[in-house]
Parts: C-alpha cells; structure tokens; sequence
C-alpha cells in the first residue's frame, strides 16, 4: 500500500454529526494507504470565550478527538476534505472564520494545486445541503484547487443520492450518521486519496 500521499479531514461541528462523518473519511484515507491528519475547527464559543451556541441550538456534542486545525494542515497536505454543518443554507460561522484565515497562504499560491471536496450536514433534506457543498467549492476555486466531487461514480451513489458530497440529514438530531452516509463518505474519501494521489505524482 502507497503512502506517498497526504490527505487532512478539516471539519468544525457542534452537535457531533459532521464530526462523525469526518471520522469516517480519516479511517477511509488511513485504510487507502494516506497519511492523515484529522483536524477540527473550534466553535467560535471556545476560541474566544464569549458568547455560548447558536440560539436553540443543542449541547456541544462532538466527541471525536483531533486537534485543532490550522493552516499548515492545509500546507502539509495534497488533498484537503472540508466539513461543515449547514446553517441557514450556507457553511457555518466557525469554518468560515477559517476559511478566512488561509488569505496569506492563499496570497502565496500555497492552497493551489491540490485535491479538495466537502461535505455537509442538515436537520431537513431540503434544508441547503448543495447550497452547503457549493459555497465550499467557491472558495476551492479561489484557492486554485482541483475539485473532486463524488459524483454517481458508483452504484451505491445512488442510495444517498447527492453528487456534490456527503450529505446527512440528521431529521432534527434523532437520525444518526448511518451505514448509507458512512458508505457516501468512504466513498468520497477513497476517490479524494486517488485524485490526490495522482495530481501530485503529476
Ligand atoms: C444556527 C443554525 C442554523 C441551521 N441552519 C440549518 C439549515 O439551514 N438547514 C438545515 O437543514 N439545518 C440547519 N441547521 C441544523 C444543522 O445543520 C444540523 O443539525 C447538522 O446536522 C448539525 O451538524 P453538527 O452535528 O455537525 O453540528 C442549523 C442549525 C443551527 C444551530
């Protein structure tokens, strides 16, 4: 198995189902042969120790243990997959800040050339999950990057049914990540290392 390729798992969430889905594409990378960096993006809460979670919302629940983010993660890897919870259709505050972060990395051309994909989580199934996974690919084209999406590359695509990225629809926090989101993820993170595996043996 090659391991000549390295893959980061960015992801900021809350609630723990972003975080879950994020777990299974490092696992998924790890098993294809990637060296892996899981990395989250800390809720605006705890990095400036002000304000609490977003009105309504649910306890803090993600569980999954990784350091925190930053952007020689970005640097460091060939291929970067980026999750994010949608909120009111678009990427949350907290993963956006990060985004913001990357402008003197992006003013030095060091986000381009490489390999990104996102995925996303909802309450409802209409609820902007596309409008999610586009809003991440805009700022991959700012970056330069190569965006690899899913697709309906293959046949289980069509059990999730979303080409953009894995998508979950947590039903207003009573469905947990199940076997066809876990499915929608291996299958995102293993053509992510294969894409970044050759973009930079290019
Ligand atoms: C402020 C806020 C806005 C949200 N906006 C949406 C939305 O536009 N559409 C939707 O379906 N769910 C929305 N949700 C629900 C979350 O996207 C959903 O529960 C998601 O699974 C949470 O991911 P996490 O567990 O990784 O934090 C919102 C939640 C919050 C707190």
């Amino acid at each position: 198995m090659h391991t000549d390729v390295r893959i980061s798992v960015i992801y900021y969430s809350f609630t723990g189902t972003v975080a879950e889905i994020a777990r299974e594409m490092a696992e998924t990378a790890e098993k294809e042969g990637a060296e892996v960096r899981l990395r989250k993006v800390p809720d605006a809460a705890s990095a400036t120790g002000k304000a609490a979670a977003p009105a309504g919302a649910a306890p803090a629940g993600d569980t999954v243990e990784a350091p925190v983010a930053c952007v020689d993660d970005l640097l460091w890897a060939d291929g970067v997959l980026l999750g994010s919870p949608t909120r009111f259709g678009n990427i949350a505050g907290p993963l956006k800040s990060f985004l913001d972060s990357l402008g003197g990395a992006w003013r030095k051309q060091q986000l381009a050339d490489k390999v990104y994909s996102g995925f996303t989580a909802t309450s409802s199934l209409h609820g902007g999950q596309e409008s999610t996974l586009l809003a991440l690919t805009t700022s991959f084209h700012h970056f330069g990057g190569v965006v690899v999406a899913p697709g309906y590359t293959s046949p289980e695509k069509f059990a999730d049914g979303n080409p953009y990225g894995t998508a979950h629809c947590d039903e207003g926090r009573t469905r947990p990540v199940d076997d066809t989101t876990r499915t929608a993820a291996r299958i995102q993170a293993a053509r992510v290392v294969r894409f970044a595996r050759a973009v930079t043996a290019a």
